[in-house]
C-alpha cells in the first residue's frame, strides 16, 4: 500500500527562552496510508499542532525526514508541499476570503493551479456545480452564493472551507481542530460533512480532535500523542473495544 505520509525519526528541539532546550517532537516515526482517516488526541501541549507543522512544511525539523508520496520534502517550504496537502484551521477566519463571495471563494479553489483572471469571468458557468456542491451541507449556505463569506456564520465559514480544501481532491487533508470554534450542534453536523466526503472522495486524512467521542466515532485509525510522542497508535479494531474511560486511563 502507498504510504501518503512519511515520518523518519522527526525531531524538533526549540529553545524555550531561557537558555534551555525542548524537545516537541521526540523521535517521531509514523506512516499514513492512503485511505487512512486518522484522528490525533493529546493534551495541551502534547505536539499535535507540531506534528502538523512538521509534515506541512510551517516547521523546519531539528534532525529526521519527511516523506509526501515518496518525495523527500523535509527541505522543502510549505508551498512547495502545498501540492500535495490542503488543511482546514480551528478559527472560521483561516480558510475564506472574507470580502470575497462564496460563489468567488469556490471559484479560486476549483481554479487552483489553472490561469484564473481569465477562468474568473466566467463565474456563472459554475453555478450550477456550486449550488450542488453546497446544497449537501444543509446550513443554508446555498442561499448564500454572492453573499461575501465575512457575512457568513462560524458553521457556514468552516463549512465552506471544507469545500474549498477538498474541491481539488488532495492526497492529503490536515483538519486542524476544525469543528472546536462551533457549538456542539453545528459541530456535529460539520463532522457529519466531513466524514461524508472523506469517505466518498475516499481520501487521506488526519484530524486533531479534542472531543474523545469524535476521536473514536470517526476514523480508522487513532493516535494520542503526549510529550512529543506518539504513545499509541489504535486500529479500528482497536478503538471500537476503547471506552471513553479507557483514554482517561491513556491520558493519566
Ligand atoms: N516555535 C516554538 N517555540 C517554542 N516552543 C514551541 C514552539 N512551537 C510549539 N512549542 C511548544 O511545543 C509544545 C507542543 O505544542 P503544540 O502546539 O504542538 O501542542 P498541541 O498538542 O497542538 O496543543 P494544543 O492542544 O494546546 O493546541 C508546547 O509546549 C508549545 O509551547
Amino acid at each position: 500500500m502507498q504510504a501518503i505520509v512519511e515520518l523518519k525519526d522527526a525531531v524538533k528541539i526549540v529553545d524555550n527562552g531561557s537558555d534551555e532546550q525542548k524537545v516537541i517532537l521526540n523521535n517521531v516515526s509514523l506512516d499514513i496510508f492512503e485511505g487512512d482517516f486518522v484522528t490525533v488526541l493529546g493534551g495541551n501541549g502534547a505536539g499535535k499542532s507540531t506534528l502538523f507543522n512538521a509534515i506541512a512544511g510551517n516547521l523546519v525539523l531539528t534532525s529526521g525526514q519527511v516523506f509526501i508520496m515518496g518525495e523527500n520534502v523535509t527541505k522543502k517550504t510549505p508551498e512547495e508541499r502545498a501540492k500535495y496537502i490542503s488543511r482546514v484551521f480551528q478559527d472560521p477566519k483561516m480558510g475564506t476570503a472574507p470580502r470575497m463571495t462564496v460563489a468567488e471563494n469556490l471559484a479560486v479553489s476549483r481554479l487552483r493551479g489553472e490561469k484564473r483572471g481569465l477562468q474568473l469571468r466566467n463565474l456563472s458557468k459554475y453555478k450550477d456545480e456550486f449550488l450542488k456542491l453546497t446544497s449537501r451541507i444543509g446550513n443554508g449556505l446555498e442561499n448564500h452564493l454572492d453573499t461575501p463569506t465575512g457575512n457568513l456564520s462560524g458553521g457556514q465559514r468552516q463549512a465552506l472551507s471544507l469545500l474549498m480544501a477538498t474541491s481539488k481532491r488532495p492526497n492529503l487533508l490536515l483538519l486542524d481542530e476544525h469543528t472546536a470554534a462551533l457549538d456542539p450542534k453545528t459541530s456535529n453536523s460539520l463532522m457529519e460533512l466531513t466524514d461524508e466526503i472523506i469517505k466518498n472522495d475516499k481520501l487521506t486524512s488526519l484530524m486533531i480532535t479534542h472531543h474523545m467521542d469524535d476521536a473514536l466515532k470517526y476514523g480508522n485509525r487513532l493516535l494520542v500523542m503526549k510529550d512529543g510522542q506518539i504513545i499509541q497508535d489504535l486500529d479500528s479494531n482497536q478503538k471500537s473495544k476503547l471506552s471513553i474511560q479507557d483514554f482517561y486511563e491513556i491520558f493519566e
